[in-house]
C-alpha cells in the first residue's frame, strides 16, 4: 500500500531535510483552494470549454490509497511555517498506530481530537525547546513531550514544575495541591520517563530473559475503583502512538533526551551515549514499529470487574499497576509470583493517601505495603494483628537487597501530621517497639521512604479553596431540600453532581428526579460495576445532567466541565468538603459551590469552615425566588405521592412474591386464606386484582395531574402573561436579547455564581487551624 508517509519521505528529501514540515490530511473541500485568475493563461477559452471556474491550492501532496471500496485519494497539506514541527523520515505506516495497549477500560475525559492526536504524535520527533519551551528543562522522555503537546498542555501546573524534576532526581516526594491541578501527572510523567527511557534504550540482559515477562515497575494504589481506572487512562493516553526512534534519525530532542533508563541513569551516574548503535544493530528499519507487546503497559485491578480476567492480564505482565488495595489484596493472597513483583518494585505511589488510611481501606494497604518494604527486619514495627496469609517464601525475604524504591504521596488534603511526622520517621524507626501514636504515623513508618526526609511539596491553597470555586450555601429546613434542589437545578441548568452522605437518600430521590423528568444517575457503592462507570459516562456526556452520588465520587474524578456541585448532605470532615468541591473548578475552570444546610446541620458546618480556617458568615447566601419555590413545592409533593404509591405496590408484590417461593420451596399448598393467589379477592391483607386496579388508576391520575403541572410554565411573581411589556416586571427586553429563562419566565438566564448575595462581614476573625477537624456527621 502507498502510504502518504512514503510519498512524503520523497518531497521531504527534495525540500531539504532540516527543513520543518506539519502535515495534516484533510478532505477536498476543507482545502485552502484558490482561484485561477485568467483563463487565457491557462489555456482555455473564452467560455472555459464549459468549466464554470478554475481552483488551484498550494503544498498539497496527493496520495491514492487501495481501500475496500476502490482507490480513493488523500490530501496531505503542508506546512512549511517555522516552527511546525519535523516530519519524521524514518517509519510511518499505519503500525505507528499500535502504541502500547492499556489494559482496563475507563472513564476517560474527552481527550483532543485524534486526528490532530493521530497527525502530531504519529508522525513527528519533537523540538519542545520551540514547541513546549516550559516543559523543555525537564528533559522528558520525547514521547511524552509528544502528548503534553498533543494535549495542549503548553506548561506544567505549579504542582507538576515542583514534583517533576524532583522525582526525576530520584527524590521520594509528597505533594500536596488543590483539587484539579495535575497531580496525577506530577507523579505519572517521572515513571512513564523511566519506563520508556529503560524501554527505549538497548537491552542489557540476554536475549532468553528478556522474553520472561516483564515484573511490575510502578503500583499506583488509590482509593477507588472510579479514581484508579481514571489513572490507568490519563496514563495510557500519555503512551499511546508510543515509538523506537531509529537513532540514525537524530533530532534535537532525541540528541538533547539520552534516555535515563535505569536505576542508575535516574541518579544521573550513566550516560546512555553510544547506544544508539546497538540498538540500531538489533532492529532492522522499520522493525522498531512491528506489532507486538507494547512498550510500556499499564494495567488496572479492582473490584467489581473480573478478577480472573484481572490475573490474566497480570500473568502477561505489566509495567504500572493501578489498583484499589482490596482486589489487590485479594490477588496478592494467592499469588505468590505477584507478591514477589510488589517486593521489587521500582516506584510506589498512594493517590490520595489520606483517603486510604480511613477505616475499610487500611488494612489491606498495610498489607501491602509491609510487602515493599525492604528495611531490614529488626526495624519493622511489629504488626498488632496476626501476620496476613501470605505465603512464607515472600514474608521472609524482607531483607534483600532490591533496586532502589522511589514513593510518591499525593493528596489535595494531606493532614498537616503526615508531612510533619515524615521528618520524625526516622526517630521513629530506630525504635523497636514503639507503637506509632496514630494512624498517621502507622502509614507514615509503613512507607518505606528512601530519603531521610522526603521531598514535601505543599501547595494546598488556603481554606483548600480552589482560587476559581464560588462556594454558597442556602439555609433551609430538611423537608425542603428536595424542593430547593429542584429550584436550583431548573434555575440553572448544566453539569450537576449532588453529594450525599448515604446510599439510601439517593434511592429516595432518584425515582423523584424521574417524576420531575430531571436527567438524573445515580452513584454509589451498591450499584454494579457496570453501572457505575455506565452512569459516570452518560453523566459525562450529557451536557444538562445531575449525578446524585455518595462520597464514593468525592475524590479525584476528573469529569470535564462539571458547572456545579451541590452538597445536599453537609460532608462528614473538611477534607471531604474539599475534595467534594474539587470536582468543579478543575484545571484553572470556573465552578460553584453550594452548602444545602439545615438548622440541624449549622453546628458541623460552623465547625467543617472553622477547621479551614473560614467563618460561616464568609459563604454567600444564594438568592431563591421563593415564590417559584412555593410552585415547585407543589410539583414535589405530587411526585412524593406518586413515589410512594408506587413503592408501596411493588412492596406488596414483592412480599407476595417472595412467600410464594417460600411456600412452593417448602412443597407447602397454597391455598387460599394463605391470601397468595391473585384471584383471590376475598383475601384481607394482600392486594388483590382489584386492589391493584384502584391503586394503579389512583397512581395514574396522580401522574397525569403531574404531567399538567411540568407542562405548565413556571411564571415569577410580577410577570404578566399576557402582554409582555406589561406587569411590574416586563420581560420583553430579556426576550429580545435572548436573556429570559427558559423555564421560569420573568427570571434573567444567569449563572449561579452570579445570584450569591454579598458574604456578610465576618464577625471576628479566626485563625486558620493548621489542622484538618474530623467529627462523626450525620450518615443517614
Ligand atoms: N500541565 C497541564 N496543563 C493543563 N491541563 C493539565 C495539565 N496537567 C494535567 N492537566 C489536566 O488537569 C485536569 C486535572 O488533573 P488531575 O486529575 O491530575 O488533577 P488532581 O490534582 O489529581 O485532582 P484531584 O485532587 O481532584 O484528584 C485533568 O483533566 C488533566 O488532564
Amino acid at each position: 500500500m502507498a502510504t502518504g508517509l512514503s510519498k512524503r519521505k520523497a518531497k521531504t528529501a527534495v525540500l531539504g531535510s532540516r527543513k520543518k514540515i506539519k502535515a495534516k490530511h484533510l478532505t477536498a473541500n476543507d482545502l485552502a483552494w484558490k482561484t485561477v485568475p485568467t483563463s487565457k493563461e491557462a489555456g482555455l477559452t473564452d467560455d472555459f470549454d464549459g468549466i464554470l471556474e478554475l481552483e488551484e491550492v498550494d503544498n498539497v501532496e496527493v496520495v491514492y490509497e487501495e481501500t475496500e471500496g476502490g482507490k480513493i485519494a488523500r490530501f496531505n497539506v503542508i506546512d512549511t511555517t517555522n516552527d511546525a514541527i519535523d516530519v519524521s523520515e524514518e517509519g510511518d505506516d499505519e503500525e505507528m498506530n499500535d502504541g502500547p495497549v492499556a489494559s482496563g477500560s475507563s472513564p476517560l475525559p474527552a481527550q483532543p481530537s485524534e486526528t490532530e492526536v493521530e497527525t502530531e504524535a504519529q508522525e513527528v520527533t519533537f523540538n519542545s525547546k520551540t514547541l513546549l519551551p516550559d516543559w523543555h528543562p525537564f528533559n522528558l522522555h520525547p514521547q511524552l513531550l509528544r502528548t503534553l503537546y498533543s494535549q495542549r498542555f503548553t506548561r506544567p501546573t505549579p504542582i507538576q514544575s515542583e514534583a517533576i524534576p524532583n522525582a526525576l532526581k530520584g527524590k521520594d516526594v509528597v505533594g500536596v495541591a488543590e483539587t484539579g491541578s495535575g497531580k496525577t501527572l506530577a507523579y505519572g510523567l517521572p515513571i512513564l520517563h523511566y519506563l520508556l527511557s529503560a524501554a527505549s534504550s538497548p537491552p542489557k540482559i540476554p536475549q532468553k530473559r528478556m522474553k520472561q515477562k516483564r515484573p511490575i515497575r510502578a503500583l499506583i494504589l488509590t482509593p477507588t475503583r472510579e479514581l484508579a481506572l481514571q489513572v490507568s487512562s490519563h496514563l495510557s493516553v500519555c503512551l499511546q502512538e508510543v515509538e523506537i526512534l531509529d537513532p540514525a534519525v537524530k533530532t534535537e530532542d532525541d540528541e538533547s533526551n539520552p534516555p535515563l533508563s535505569t536505576d542508575k541513569a535516574v541518579k544521573g551516574k550513566k550516560s546512555q551515549k553510544g547506544k544508539g548503535k546497538e540498538r540500531q544493530q538489533d532492529s532492522k528499519p522499520g522493525q522498531s514499529k512491528a506489532k507486538g507487546p507494547p512498550l510500556v503497559s499499564v494495567a488496572t485491578i479492582v473490584g467489581g470487574m473480573s478478577a480472573q480476567k484481572q490475573r490474566r492480564i497480570l500473568d502477561r505482565g505489566v509495567d504500572v499497576l493501578v489498583a484499589t488495595p482490596g482486589r489487590l489484596w485479594d490477588i496478592l493472597q494467592e499469588d505468590d509470583d505477584l507478591a514477589s513483583q510488589i517486593k521489587t518494585l521500582r516506584f510506589l505511589v498512594l493517590d490520595e493517601a489520606d483517603r486510604m488510611i480511613e477505616t475499610g481501606h487500611f488494612a489491606e494497604l498495610d498489607n501491602i505495603l509491609r510487602l515493599t518494604m525492604r528495611v531490614a527486619k529488626d526495624e519493622v514495627i511489629e504488626p498488632e494483628e496476626p501476620e496476613a496469609d501470605v505465603s512464607e517464601a515472600v514474608q521472609d525475604e524482607s531483607t534483600r537487597v532490591e533496586p532502589d524504591l522511589q514513593t510518591f504521596v499525593f493528596s489535595a488534603t494531606l493532614s498537616k501530621d503526615l508531612q510533619r511526622n515524615l521528618k520524625k520517621r526516622q526517630r521513629f524507626k530506630g525504635k523497636k517497639n514503639r507503637k506509632p501514636a496514630s494512624t498517621l504515623d502507622d502509614l507514615v513508618m509503613k512507607l518505606d521512604f528512601r530519603d531521610p526526609e522526603p521531598t514535601v511539596i505543599d501547595l494546598s491553597p488556603e481554606g483548600g479553596v480552589v482560587s476559581t470555586l464560588k462556594q454558597s450555601r442556602i439555609d433551609c429546613l430538611s423537608g425542603d431540600k428536595d424542593a430547593y434542589l429542584y429550584y436550583f437545578l431548573l434555575r440553572y441548568p448544566g453539569r450537576s453532581l449532588v453529594f450525599l452522605s448515604s446510599i439510601d437518600g439517593i434511592r429516595r430521590l432518584m425515582p423523584l428526579m424521574e417524576l420531575l423528568e430531571i436527567n438524573a444517575f445515580p452513584l454509589h457503592s451498591q450499584l454494579e460495576q457496570r453501572q457505575r462507570l455506565k452512569n459516570l459516562d452518560r453523566f459525562k456526556n450529557t451536557a444538562n445532567s445531575v449525578l446524585l452520588a455518595t462520597d464514593i465520587a468525592a475524590r479525584g474524578l476528573d469529569i470535564p466541565a462539571v458547572d456545579h456541585v451541590l452538597h445536599y448532605q453537609i460532608p462528614r470532615s473538611a477534607d471531604v468538603y474539599v475534595h467534594r468541591n474539587g470536582r468543579t473548578a478543575r484545571a484553572m475552570r470556573e465552578g460553584f459551590s453550594l452548602l444545602m444546610c439545615a438548622p440541624d446541620e449549622r453546628r458541623l458546618v460552623r465547625a467543617l469552615l472553622n477547621s479551614l480556617g473560614r467563618d460561616e458568615v464568609e459563604i454567600p447566601e444564594m438568592a431563591v425566588e421563593l415564590y417559584l419555590l412555593d410552585k415547585l413545592k407543589a410539583r414535589i409533593q405530587l411526585a412524593r405521592q406518586i413515589d410512594n404509591a408506587q413503592h408501596k405496590i411493588k412492596k406488596e408484590n414483592h412480599e407476595k412474591h417472595w412467600l410464594r417461593e417460600a411456600a412452593e420451596a417448602m412443597e407447602l399448598e397454597i391455598d387460599s386464606d394463605m391470601g397468595l393467589s391473585d384471584d383471590d379477592d376475598d383475601a384481607k391483607d394482600v392486594p388483590t386484582k382489584h386492589k391493584k386496579k384502584t391503586a394503579n388508576a389512583k397512581t395514574a391520575v396522580l401522574k397525569a395531574e403531574l404531567k399538567q403541572l411540568l407542562a405548565q410554565p413556571l411564571i415569577a411573581r410580577g410577570v404578566s402573561t399576557r402582554y409582555i411589556t406589561s406587569g411590574s416586571r416586563s420581560i420583553v427586553d430579556d426576550v429580545i436579547a435572548g436573556q429570559y429563562h427558559e423555564s421560569m419566565l420573568g427570571l434573567k438566564k444567569s449563572q449561579a455564581g452570579h445570584d450569591v448575595t454579598a458574604p456578610r462581614k465576618k464577625l471576628k476573625r479566626k485563625k486558620a487551624k493548621e489542622e484538618f477537624e474530623e467529627w462523626n456527621g450525620i450518615e443517614s
